[in-house]
């Protein structure tokens, strides 16, 4: 038998995908002949036409991005049971940061749930701490994690018995058959309905301190927590269980944070929730490798650390996978995805995609990360031989010092972990005494950062709500890859937003922080701080950042078929014309390339549907909030904010509540507003249009708007279905009629300025 130590721990894997490449190139000849037949008859037509051409110079210039990125697809095999055979002692020990903000918008048993899953891992107990930051300062959430604490004695040992796979509870339970053992005789029979049982319990006493008008006693454990205001109190950290025999099959220890918050300094986001998180696990663990995920994202395999375990350890160098990211997946899904979330077909072809380049964005959660890269270490640098020479340099107390921040017990840890003595297990410090305790709280405390480089060098990276794609492109800058592992079953699973509203919000926010990241040092369009940032990565970078930049062509497009038809003007080709095949056969050869890739991922064609219209939807409306964002924080008129993602407490399950789930939603905010108008101008576009049809016919098929114009101005209605729908529903289910009225002034300004044109 061949020797454990020699057999690889993973295999990077092309894909085959010649076909795709052969269509992606087909539509990419068929939109550059649309272009250059528009751009040969520029003179022969008025201003539609030219717009047309310049919004199609756009599509076409995406869709190179769009092949850029999928030109090279991979996926990685990892081999964890040749891990586990060199030896269990080799493991590394790994910090695991859990971020919360909001009680209300994400109730604690969702986090509880979360940090179950982590807590009962298949790794050895002793090597994992999981740290909890709570920037609500709530002491609910620190109520349901002390409780969690409890009944994960019970929790870890049962899932470990018995192999479970799905250790959230309250996903376990949910009632799926595999789940309910049949003979409550049987010894797992038995042990199921106890913890059944206990975890009822768990989630009552949660749920009643929840619904309780004071809170809590907030007294004992609890003091820390009274009287004090989300937005303006010290830092709290709380030792919640220590492992303290240091022992393999106990419970990791898990570990309460809400950094120091106060009103005239600002906190960053989760970006400076994470920072906090790596001080303070560096004072306390100080583990070399991190995992980080969302609190709605909890673990759905055991195995996952020793996957990504294989992907740190199975490179002849490190360079290659400076972090593994897993990719984004959601339980309780609604049905055909309604609200164009689900994320599947983007992460399957575009995400491998990257992987084939320099390797996946950051996506925020998911995320095993090695703590010296994200100190700001670059390949060198990290090189252990290099690393010496290096470290004479980097590791005197006035460099440590301008770089972390001054206490003393950070700038021992962070030593260690430049000078890479911290790749094995040692002893582990006492979490519970009172100089780790005082060291944490200094680290965790808002001015700590003053006159350092967290935030621009070292740690998540400022400047962006999309924190995660900033501090991602700042490590390939440095030169280093990435890795991106797609197992089955998924690694992680959260929830995904539903509902108009959160979904819009979402996406503004994405679109907002994507656009963000090009005015950073680190943009992708910059030369200076990215020079080992590889051109094919740059333009896949770009293909997100300028989301919030698409809505304005998107918007434009949509709105030319009616401009078209208001104004007697064309802005497609006539069907008498050779050249109406060109915009044909991109429309059909373009919605069959998307719908192959849902039935490709198994999905169905209501799904793709779906997708199309949101993506529709989203381009023109909230990304166009997006770009306003930026554009107002540019001229210094606003910040962009976070705002925190709704979590469904229960999963859609039933028939019932599925139906409303799918539902498209809205509320007051502004962002409705465009998508209404919209519509609004293409009804009475098609109105006016098919009236005119008619006396057109009569008066010998005059040079104005034809079949085409018709055809895409239904599509734009079809796509705005459910705000179509929303207009004759109630509640929240309907448009409000305020945003009725604003959209219906617009519309009229619109139809008015095209009607004008017409007389020209
Ligand atoms: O001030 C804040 C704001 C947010 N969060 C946490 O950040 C996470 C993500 O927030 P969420 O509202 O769920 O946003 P999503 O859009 O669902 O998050 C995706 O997009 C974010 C960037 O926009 C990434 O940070 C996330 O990891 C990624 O899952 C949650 O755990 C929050 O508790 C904080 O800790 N502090
Ligand atoms: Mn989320």
């Amino acid at each position: 038998m061949a020797n454990p130590i020699s057999l690889p721990l993973q295999q990077r894997i092309p894909r085959k995908n010649i076909l795709q490449r052969v269509k992606d190139l087909i539509i990419f000849l068929l939109l550059l002949s649309l272009l250059l037949y528009r751009f040969l008859t520029l003179r022969n037509h008025g201003v539609p036409w030219l717009l047309a051409f310049l919004c199609e110079s756009w599509f076409t210039f995406i869709w190179v991005l769009n092949m850029n990125i999928k030109w090279n697809q991979f996926e990685y095999r990892t081999y964890p049971e040749r891990l586990l055979q060199r030896g269990v002692e080799l493991l590394p020990p790994v910090d695991i940061f859990v971020t919360t903000a909001d009680p209300v918008l994400e109730p604690p048993i969702i986090t509880v749930n979360t940090v179950l899953s982590l807590l009962a891992l298949d790794y050895p107990a002793n090597k994992l701490a999981c740290y909890i930051s709570d920037d609500g300062a709530s002491p609910l959430t620190f109520f349901a994690l002390v409780e969690a604490s409890k009944f994960a004695k019970l929790w870890v040992p049962f899932c470990k018995k018995y192999d479970i796979r799905v250790r959230a509870p309250s996903v376990y339970f949910s009632g799926k058959p595999e789940a309910s053992p049949v003979d409550l005789s049987s010894d797992f029979g038995g042990d199921w309905k106890r913890m059944k049982i206990e975890y009822e319990q768990l989630k009552q006493r949660i749920e009643e301190v929840v619904e309780s008008p004071i809170p809590c006693d907030l007294a004992g454990e609890f003091a820390a927590f009274s009287k004090i205001d989300r937005r303006n109190h010290p830092s709290i950290v709380k030792v919640i269980w220590e492992n303290k025999g240091n022992l393999p099959d106990g419970l990791p220890h898990l570990v309460y944070v809400s950094r120091e918050k106060r009103p005239k300094h600002p906190h960053h986001n989760k970006a400076g929730a994470m920072n906090v998180l790596t001080r303070v696990s560096g004072v306390m663990t100080n583990s070399p490798f991190m995992l980080n995920v969302d609190c709605d994202m909890f673990a759905n395999d055991p195995q996952t650390v020793l996957h990504a375990v294989c992907l740190l350890f199975g490179f002849q160098q490190e360079k290659e996978s400076a972090y593994v990211q897993f990719p984004q997946a959601f339980y309780g899904t609604l049905k055909d995805d309604p609200f164009g979330n689900q994320l599947v077909v983007l992460q399957e072809f575009a995400g491998r995609g990257i992987a084939g380049i320099q390797g996946p964005l950051y996506a925020g959660t998911g995320c095993f990360h090695r703590r010296k890269v994200i100190y700001g270490l670059s390949p060198d640098e990290a090189d252990i031989n290099l690393g010496r020479k290096l470290s004479r340099l980097l590791l005197n107390e006035k460099s440590l010092k301008a770089n972390f921040g001054n206490s003393v017990e950070f700038m021992k840890s962070a030593s260690e972990i430049l000078a890479g003595v911290k790749e094995k297990m040692d002893d582990p410090p006492a979490l519970d005494d009172s100089t780790t305790l005082e060291a944490a709280i200094q680290v965790a405390s808002c001015g700590y950062e003053r006159d350092t480089y967290w935030g621009t060098k070292v740690g998540w990276v400022y400047g962006s709500t999309t924190e995660d794609v900033l501090t991602g492109l700042k490590i390939h800058s440095k030169g280093w890859n990435s890795v991106y592992m797609t197992p089955d079953p998924p690694a992680f699973l959260g929830s995904a937003p539903s509902g108009g509203p959160a979904c819009m919000t979402q996406q503004k926010r994405w679109a907002t922080g994507l656009f963000e990241v090009l005015f950073n040092n680190y943009s992708p369009i910059l030369p200076f701080r990215t020079t080992r940032l590889m051109f094919r990565q740059r333009l896949a970078y770009l293909y997100l950042n300028v989301w919030s930049i698409r809505s304005v062509p998107e918007l434009c497009y949509a709105l030319l078929p009616s401009y078209a038809i208001f104004a007697n003007k064309q802005f497609l080709p006539t069907v008498s014309e050779a050249a109406f095949f060109l915009p044909v056969a991109l429309f059909i050869t373009f919605n069959l390339y998307t719908l192959s890739e849902f039935l490709r991922c198994g999905l169905t064609i209501r799904a793709w549907w779906n997708n199309q219209r949101m993506a529709r939807i989203i381009s023109a409306t909230a990304w166009l909030f997006g770009l306003l964002g930026v554009i107002l924080k540019l001229l210094g008129l606003s910040e962009t904010t976070f705002e925190i993602t709704r979590k469904d407490q229960d999963t859609p399950n039933d028939s019932d509540t599925e139906v409303d789930a799918g539902v498209f939603t809205f509320d007051e905010s502004p962002i409705f507003v465009p998508g209404t108008a919209l519509l609004l101008v293409h009804m009475t576009a098609l109105a006016v249009g098919l009236l005119r049809v008619q006396s057109w016919l009569n008066i010998n098929g005059s040079a104005g708007y034809g079949l085409g114009e018709i055809i895409c101005s239904i599509w734009v209605v079809l796509s705005f279905l459910p705000f179509l729908k929303g207009l004759f529903r109630k509640g929240i289910y309907g448009i409000p009629t305020s945003t009725i009225y604003k959209s219906a002034a617009l519309a009229l300004l619109f139809v008015h300025l095209s009607l004008g044109a017409s007389k020209n």
